[in-house]
């Protein structure tokens, strides 16, 4: 589409307003409002609406050489980042927000009375509420800006899309689109919006402003009919007659239940409010029944917990040790297995310059194929352009010991990652070889899951500048990584290392250099734990299913077969020897250490708790079984309830320790390596947040009953009895 530019835009001088600029009207009549919230991000809340209505009625309404408006943002990141969620969690009384929602839609009625064309302008985030102010647009362009995405995350915060979201969706892209953008809440890129029909245009960031008044004119002058995208038969068939729907909405409530487990309430509220929408008597209708439910989410517990997740990731990505003197630029990762590999992919992909060396060159094209296949299926999936996987794949440097290239090549280096196996000698030896050719100010960072960064450090003639950074397998996936300085580590490595894990998309908590750190300490008693109740007589599949109905991704015992049985048993052993005492007693996890004699390894070796039988799918291991049903002590037929308790008690009064010892900073640290190292349920926000939820004294009692009755493993650590006497919460 083109579009003449057009000169000659009048403006009034300073803002009168909080959140936006004056508003500016161009020759031909097209007003600009430009939203320019204070701080970093565009968001609405209540006032900041009601605002823009007064701005509306002082001068846009009665002007009447405004032909046609256009809606643009003064931030060079964001449109309107959404709902103002600090004024979603500070609004006491939650049903309070209907009325919010509903003004909001006053305002918009009032906005479109004028009856002149209303244009989005869209750069950067454009999500949630800011997305609904869009779609209560004429006419939306977007900027092709990698900045630039498009999305209704509410679903992500235990919420849905309040502001019409449910309604106004549906006519632009169809009702499977909408209900998928809602209900994944997944960010939508210029491109893909355009050819779904979520906007009207796209163009290059400098045209933007430019191109958005044109078109407001001519929608103005009649020039220019947004057209709607044409659905083909086929997806007419199916949104568009009862039949069809009744179809989709089978589908649906199948898969919400499926993906879900019932743990979260509001992916079922969204379907409900678009199937609503259907029988509305009016649209007004629709949406107060759409602002109902909204209210009803704000004030569920899921709800305040993903909030706190949030809040809690945002925080994180603050450095707390400020900003490293020095900016990492190259990273030298050494070892190219799956773990450097997958450390080398997420450097790279952030602009990092990656040093990538292993033995050989063998073994360090295994790990280059690795990066390759996954560029190649981002790019497959569309999650990357071509240009970003061949720009990626460019930073890496291949590097083999049988080549002396690599001695000059890491006198570059910033920032090193071991990623060798878990052996202090060959941990020394990288150290040492490394350091001969790493520059003075290179901070030298060691994944390991248990080896101590002290010991690790002893190797080196710059301790100060080693530090560890444990990286969760498959590293591309997993969120969480853990920052472990040692005693000796100096501030600046540690800045270092946390500005490389933001940077690597991770959200990085500082971990005491203890043994299995956060994560791993608080798995071991949970393992073990495990084991213990397999001799209490619970059966192997109702164990894995006790625990996947809490809310985690799996059950114990497919994790330990995923994870390999001697790297579980290794961990619980490793445990079990460390500082924790009697908090790693209940059982001694024979059963994990018969089945790594016997080499059922879990996925690995085709055998564990489960054998794995390719396209057929898994089934418990009879030869599992039968160990199982050997070491039953006495059948004590716990109910789930129990078998969950007793579990996820010991991985919670861990954690609880923790940060008693100081090993984690704070509740928020807690709740974010929970839920990003192990997938502690995200609707209960982590394990500190649902000892709020559920209330420390009563966890306490449960288990101080559990350690009547089962052992001493259960007796609740000081600060939850602390917590307990005084009823104080861990998150204010
Ligand atoms: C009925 C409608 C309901 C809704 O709309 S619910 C809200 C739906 N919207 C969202 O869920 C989007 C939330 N925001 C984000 O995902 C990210 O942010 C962005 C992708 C937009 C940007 O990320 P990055 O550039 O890394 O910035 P940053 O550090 O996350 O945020 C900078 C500051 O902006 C605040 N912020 C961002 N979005 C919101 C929001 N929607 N409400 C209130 N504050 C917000 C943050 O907290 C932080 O603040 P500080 O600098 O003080 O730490």
């Amino acid at each position: 589409m083109h579009h003449e530019p057009e000169s000659g835009s009048s403006t009034s001088g300073k803002s009168k307003w909080t959140y936006f600029e004056p508003v500016q009207v161009t020759e031909k009549g097209v007003a600009v409002i430009r939203i320019n919230c204070p701080g970093k991000m565009n968001t609405v809340s209540d006032t900041m609406r009601a605002e823009v209505e007064r701005l509306w009625k002082a001068d846009v309404e009665s002007n009447a050489s405004i032909k046609a408006v256009v809606f643009i943002s003064s931030k060079p990141d964001n449109f309107i980042a959404g709902a103002d969620i600090n004024m979603i969690k500070s609004t006491p009384n939650k049903a309070d927000l209907k009325r919010v929602c509903m003004e909001g839609h006053d305002t918009f009625d009032v906005i479109a009375k004028r009856g002149i064309p209303t244009v989005a302008a869209i750069n950067g985030a454009c999500l949630g509420g800011g997305l609904e102010w869009a779609l209560h647009c004429d006419y939306r362009i977007a900027t092709t800006s990698k900045k630039t995405v498009l999305g209704l995350p509410e679903v992500k915060l235990g919420l849905l899309p309040g502001w019409g979201g449910t309604q106004l969706l549906r006519p632009l892209v169809g009702l499977q689109a909408a209900l998928d953008m809602m209900l994944t809440g997944k960010n939508i890129r210029p491109d893909r919006a355009l050819k779904m029909g979520l906007v009207n245009e796209t163009v290059d960031p400098a045209s933007l402003e430019r191109v958005a008044i044109q078109a407001a004119a001519e929608l103005a002058a009649g020039t220019l009919k947004p057209v709607r995208r044409a659905k083909p038969l086929a997806q007419r068939l199916i949104e568009d007659t009862p039949a069809g729907r009744a179809v989709v909405w089978k589908k649906v409530t199948e898969t919400v239940a499926k993906n879900t487990g019932g743990h979260y309430p509001s992916p079922p509220a969204i379907v409900d409010c678009v199937r609503h929408g259907y029988g509305a008597p009016t649209k007004r209708a629709a949406l107060e029944y759409e602002a109902q439910k909204f209210s009803e989410m704000a004030a569920t517990p899921q709800s305040a917990a993903l909030i706190g997740l949030f809040d809690g990731t945002t925080a994180l990505k603050k450095n707390p040790f400020g900003a490293p003197a020095r900016r990492v630029e190259t990273v030298a990762v050494l070892g190219a297995g799956l773990m450097g590999a997958g450390i080398a992919q997420v450097s790279c992909e952030k602009g990092l310059r990656v040093l990538l060396k292993d033995r050989d060159a063998a073994s360090v094209s295994k790990g280059i194929k690795y990066i390759s296949d996954n560029q190649a299926a981002k790019l497959k999936k569309r999650r990357a352009t071509k240009f970003d996987t061949d720009l990626a794949l460019s930073r890496v440097v291949p590097l083999a010991d049988d080549d002396t290239l690599w001695q000059r090549s890491f006198a570059q280096a910033d920032l090193v990652i071991e990623a060798v196996p878990e052996n202090l000698d060959l941990k020394h030896r990288v150290i040492q070889q490394a350091e001969q050719y790493l520059p003075e100010h290179c901070v030298f960072a060691t994944n390991t899951s248990a080896l101590p960064i002290a010991d690790i450090a002893k190797a080196s003639t710059r301790p100060q500048n080693v530090i560890g950074m444990h990286y969760f397998s498959p590293v591309p996936m997993m969120p969480l990584l853990e920052v472990i300085p040692h005693a000796g580590t100096a501030k600046e490595a540690c800045a270092a290392a946390m500005q490389v894990g933001t940077r690597q998309g991770k959200t990085a908590i500082v971990v005491k250099d203890v043994p299995g750190f956060y994560v791993n300490r608080c798995l071991g008693p949970f393992l073990v734990e495990a084991c213990a109740l397999v001799e209490a007589g619970v059966g192997l599949e109702k164990l894995d299913k006790a625990i996947k109905a809490y809310g985690l991704p799996v059950g114990p015992l497919t994790s330990a077969d995923e994870v390999g049985m001697d790297v579980a048993h290794h961990v619980q052993a490793f445990l079990a020897a460390a500082d924790l005492g009697e908090r790693m007693g209940g059982s001694d996890a024979g059963i994990m250490r018969e089945m790594v004699g016997k080499g059922m390894l879990g996925r690995k070796a085709g055998k564990g708790f489960y054998v794995y039988e390719g396209k057929k799918g898994k089934r418990i291991n009879p030869e599992a079984l039968a160990m199982a049903k050997g070491i039953v002590k006495q059948d004590l037929k716990l109910s789930t309830q129990e078998i969950q308790d007793r579990a996820i008690s010991r991985f919670v009064n861990e954690a609880v320790m923790c940060l008693q010892d100081g090993i984690i900073s704070s509740p928020v640290d807690g709740d974010i390596g929970a839920v990003f190292g192990i997938g502690f349920p995200p609707f209960l926000g982590g394990p500190f947040r649902m000892l709020d939820q559920r209330g420390a004294a009563a966890y306490a009692d449960m288990m101080r009953g559990f350690a009547e009755r089962f052992g001493p493993q259960f007796e609740p650590c000081q600060l939850l009895q602390d917590m307990a006497a005084s009823g104080k919460k861990f998150h204010s």
